[in-house]
């Protein structure tokens, strides 16, 4: 037999079973989450299948976020509010209040994953935990609901599709770029029902945060996961954060021999920061192909780069500056914690300053929902994940992404720029650990 990849590791790990890319396992799951918009389905569900007095298999598992129309805006948002707090209080489960954060990102702050978990949540950016060598997936409330009930859920162990980059980024190049580049690279589709692994020096070097960024994505080529292998820097970033010992598995790593679907070769220093076009992430084109597109609306934030290190990557380039003319940002921090940090550092005052609209923490208009939501004519440059028809509003609205600093820099002007061009401002930042920063 071959050997395996990460995911049929952890896979096999969590299912008791020697499986491989296409086998069917069920497996117990380690941490699962849901919020304000599938948690109401997912109850249903659940005690559908476990009964009206049943409790969850394994409270402390399940993570509960008032994150999407939070703060509520309208009354079937509150209502769906109040169904979260309900369950929370009655069965003991840890559940995250209006402004907490984004539950991917609380998931990571509140010590809720570990190396070689396996990690489901009623949404689709559930692959975010990759990023720390978790297998992380997205599912339906139904599935959800049914794994709260028996702790497990049924899987296809999914074939790995990797990206290798050896190397490193140049300065003005991120995680995001990468991404970007992958996702245009291989299409929407081109990792459908894979794993996506991110491997090669380039990737190895980069700090939690931005390894997370890759992973966060991964659905948008159709990942049912991106992981990357996890190393001592993970263990260091988890311990701080959760203050808590952490084992690192040795065996989390894809085998020489293990079988790829594919591998993408690249190299760091040849690619350039990127920008997806409207209205698809697979319309990645490098930033000068679309240098001089006029901004209305900048938007900092999402559980894609929505952390501490983005904003102050944006804060850092508006340092000392205004907004260009006619232009307006609105920055939605991921968590309570980055909002309290980046208020102690100043970070906000110098936004703020610059002309910035801070919001409660938070998805913000990243779906459309609220807090900054386009009209027709808008066009709106985001550090979010999506852009697809009317996301973040308007239908005939148009939302170009783009990494934190070439959102900073085109800020400057009012129209997409190199974040290059701005290069004495630009800054890498390393892991900051929130655990001490109060919620
Ligand atoms: C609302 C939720 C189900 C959805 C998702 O699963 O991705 C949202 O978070 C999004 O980003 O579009
Ligand atoms: S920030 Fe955006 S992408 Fe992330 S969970 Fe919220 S709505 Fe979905």
């Amino acid at each position: 037999m071959s050997g395996k990849t990460l995911a049929e590791k952890i896979l096999s790990d969590k299912s008791g079973d020697d499986v491989r890319a296409g086998d069917y396992v069920e497996a117990t799951v380690d941490t699962m989450l849901t919020h304000d918009i599938t948690g109401p389905l997912s109850f249903q569900t659940f005690y559908e299948v476990a009964g009206e007095d049943a409790s969850p298999q394994n409270p402390e598992s399940i993570l509960l976020a008032i994150d999407h129309h939070a703060p509520a805006d309208g009354v079937q948002a509150a209502n769906n509010h109040n169904i979260l707090r309900e369950f929370g209080e009655k069965h003991g489960v840890a559940q995250f209040e209006v402004g907490d954060g984004i539950c991917h990102q609380l998931v990571v702050e509140e010590g809720f994953v570990k190396p070689g978990d396996l990690v489901i949540g009623a949404d689709s950016h559930s692959t975010t935990f990759g990023g720390l060598g978790a297998f992380g997936t997205g599912v339906g409330s139904s599935d959800l609901g049914t794994a709260m009930a028996t702790g497990e859920l049924w899987f296809r162990v999914p074939e790995t599709r990797r990206f290798e980059v050896t190397g490193e980024l140049s300065p003005g190049v991120y995680a995001k770029d990468l991404i970007l580049k992958f996702i245009g690279d291989v299409g929407f589709a081109g990792a459908t029902y894979m794993a996506a692994e991110y491997t090669g020096s380039a990737i190895e070097s980069l700090p939690i945060h931005e390894r997370i960024v890759l992973s966060n994505m991964a659905i948008e080529m159709g990942g049912k996961a991106g992981l990357v292998e996890p190393d001592q820097r993970t263990v260091a970033f988890l311990e701080a954060q959760t203050g808590e010992s952490v084992e690192l598995d040795p065996n989390l790593y894809s085998d020489d021999d293990a079988e790829f679907a594919s591998v993408e070769r690249y190299i760091g220093e040849e690619i350039e920061p990127q920008v997806s076009k409207p209205s698809n992430p697979e319309n990645a084109v490098s930033v000068s192909e679309v240098a001089g597109t006029s901004i209305d609306q900048l938007f900092v934030g999402t559980c894609t780069n929505g952390r501490y290190e983005d904003i102050k990557i944006v804060a850092d380039i508006l340092a000392g500056e205004t907004l260009a003319q006619g232009t307006r940002m609105v920055v939605v921090p991921a968590s309570r914690r980055v909002y309290q940090k980046a208020l102690e550092t100043g970070v906000f005052q110098t936004l703020i300053d610059a002309g910035a609209i801070i919001q409660s923490a938070g998805c913000g208009p990243c779906a459309g929902y609220h807090q900054g939501v386009l009209g027709d004519d808008d066009v709106c440059l985001a550090t979010a994940n999506r852009n697809f028809p009317g996301r973040e509003g308007s239908m005939q609205s148009q939302v170009y992404l783009a990494s934190p600093a070439t959102v900073g820099a085109s800020a400057l002007y009012g129209e997409i720029t190199d974040p290059r061009s701005v290069e004495s401002k630009l800054n890498r930042h390393d892991d900051y650990i929130l655990s001490e920063v109060q919620r």
